[in-house]
């Protein structure tokens, strides 16, 4: 349903604006878990892993394209889990109290 074209304008291109639009497209989760009596129960438990560990990652780490290569995003999979084809990325810390919170993360 996530990707199907009469629900999304060109459903296979990664456009997060689509859903910041005055007339914002549907949000994923509506359909992603399920509907009515058989709509999935860790739902809430799923979403909130899901942000909490992206907002960890982004808190320490600078994510951008390789300086040596382009982002190009050609074939993403279909299936039950979609994922973008292999591409090379840039990983850096970008603030300076980041060690600090790594190494507090690795001794709990
Ligand atoms: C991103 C993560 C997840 C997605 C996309 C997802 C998606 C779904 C969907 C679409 C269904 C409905 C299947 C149907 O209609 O038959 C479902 C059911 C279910 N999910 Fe999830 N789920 C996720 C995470 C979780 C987690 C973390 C738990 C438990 C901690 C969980 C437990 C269940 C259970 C027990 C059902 C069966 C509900 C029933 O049939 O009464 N799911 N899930």
């Amino acid at each position: 349903m996530n990707h199907d074209p009469e629900v999304y304008s060109d459903p296979m291109s990664f456009r997060p604006e689509r859903f910041m639009d005055p007339n914002p497209e549907m949000d994923p989760p509506e359909a992603c878990f399920g509907f009515c009596r058989r709509i999935c129960p860790g739902r809430v438990l799923a979403d909130a892993s899901v942000f909490i560990s992206c907002a960890m990652v982004l808190a320490v780490f600078n994510i951008s394209k390789d300086p040596e290569d382009s982002f190009i995003v050609t074939d993403p999979s279909t299936g039950i889990i979609s994922h973008p084809s292999v591409f090379k990325c840039s990983i850096s810390l970008h603030l300076d109290r980041a060690v600090a919170l790594i190494q507090a993360d690795e001794r709990r």
